[in-house]
């Protein structure tokens, strides 16, 4: 359905996406991870042709057989909402606050689909009670902040649905969600991509979340993807040094509760930060920040590994280990 091959994001010398290779097809539900700046929303812009004016793109982008990378903005407004949709983290920022939000959803109802404006009415209601929106006609007729947050966030996820995409791509869906309302929302993705056979790309920090949700996942560090493979392979047993460090970075039960002294026990991180776009190694771009660096791996770039018939990371350890 969609197929990235060795896709790049630049930013003048910097790449925010390095040589990016994947295909999703129907039904997939793919997690993306990784700290801020890793890329992950420039992946999904790219898949939306939103990528930022400033960036060069390169290499091959197909949905559907076809090569996305000559598309005009016309092309890609004819493919977003009914081929691929995305959602963002704050649902506030993404709806307009003088609208109802039933005219909200009825718009590419009517825009895209042409529907009359009762047969878009009584398709905004469905919507809503497919995303569990309690008394629909009476929420239709409100304006963004009369609805809680959770609210607001499944009226973005029954706005992205309203054309009936084949690929969802949630960025942060729960980020600004308390944890109850996070984790309903979360199940309600899931719900709805299996339902609708919907691939769904879910972007998060919170690999629990994305354990919960996803089958496949894609760990990604300065812009590249550094391990891939089925999501409770990878979190159970992560071949990439980042991959651990990110698990080991996670806040667990344990590291809540506090010890006989009363203290919190230390959470590990991962020592510095990810670097700027115009600062990154042109080697292994975790050189810096890795625990088990080689005298190779700053200057040249790491091989992808497979790690097992359905895994791969990037990491020139896993070659003198013996390929894994
Ligand atoms: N318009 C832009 N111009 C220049 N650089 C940009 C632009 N947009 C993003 N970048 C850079 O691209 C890199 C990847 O950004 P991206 O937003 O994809 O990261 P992310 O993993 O989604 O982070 P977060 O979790 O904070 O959303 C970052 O280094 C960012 O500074």
């Amino acid at each position: 359905m969609i197929e990235m091959q060795s896709f790049s994001v630049s930013f003048g010398a910097g790449e925010a996406l390095r040589e990016a290779s994947f295909v999703i097809t129907p039904g997939d539900r793919l997690g993306v991870v990784g700290e801020s700046g890793s890329g992950k929303t420039m992946l999904g812009l790219s898949l939306m042709g939103m990528a930022p004016d400033a960036a060069k793109l390169s290499g091959k982008l197909r949905i559907d057989g076809r090569d996305m990378s000559g598309a005009s903005e016309r092309d890609w407004q004819a493919l977003r909402a009914r081929k691929v949709a995305m959602i963002f983290q704050e649902p506030m920022a993404a709806l307009n606050p003088l609208r109802r939000v039933g005219e909200t959803l009825c718009e590419p109802l009517r825009q895209h689909l042409g529907l009359s404006r009762s047969a878009a009415r009584a398709r905004a209601f469905e919507l809503f009670e497919e995303v569990g929106i309690p008394d629909p006609e009476a929420r239709l007729e409100q304006f963004p902040h009369q609805l809680s947050g959770g609210q607001r966030q499944r009226v973005l996820i029954a706005l992205a649905l309203a054309c009936d995409p084949e690929l969802l791509i949630a960025d942060e869906p729960t980020t600004a969600l308390d944890a109850n309302v996070a984790l309903r929302i979360t199940d309600l993705l899931v719900r709805l991509a299996k339902h609708r056979n919907m691939a769904l790309i879910f972007v998060s920090h919170d690999l629990a979340a994305v354990a919960r949700a996803t089958a496949e996942i894609m760990v990604m560090y300065g812009g590249e993807i550094v391990e891939r493979g089925p999501t409770r392979a990878v979190l159970d047993a992560p071949a990439h040094p980042y991959t651990r460090g990110l698990l080991e970075a996670r806040p667990s039960p344990q590291s809540k509760a506090r010890g006989p002294d009363g203290k919190r026990p230390r959470l590990t991180t991962i020592p510095g930060v990810v670097p700027q776009l115009h600062d990154l190694p042109a080697g292994c771009r975790f050189s810096g920040r890795c625990p088990v660096e080689l005298p190779v791996c700053a200057a040249v770039r790491a091989p992808v590994c497979a790690v097992a018939a359905d895994r791969t990371a990037a990491c020139h350890a896993l070659v003198s280990e013996g390929g894994a």
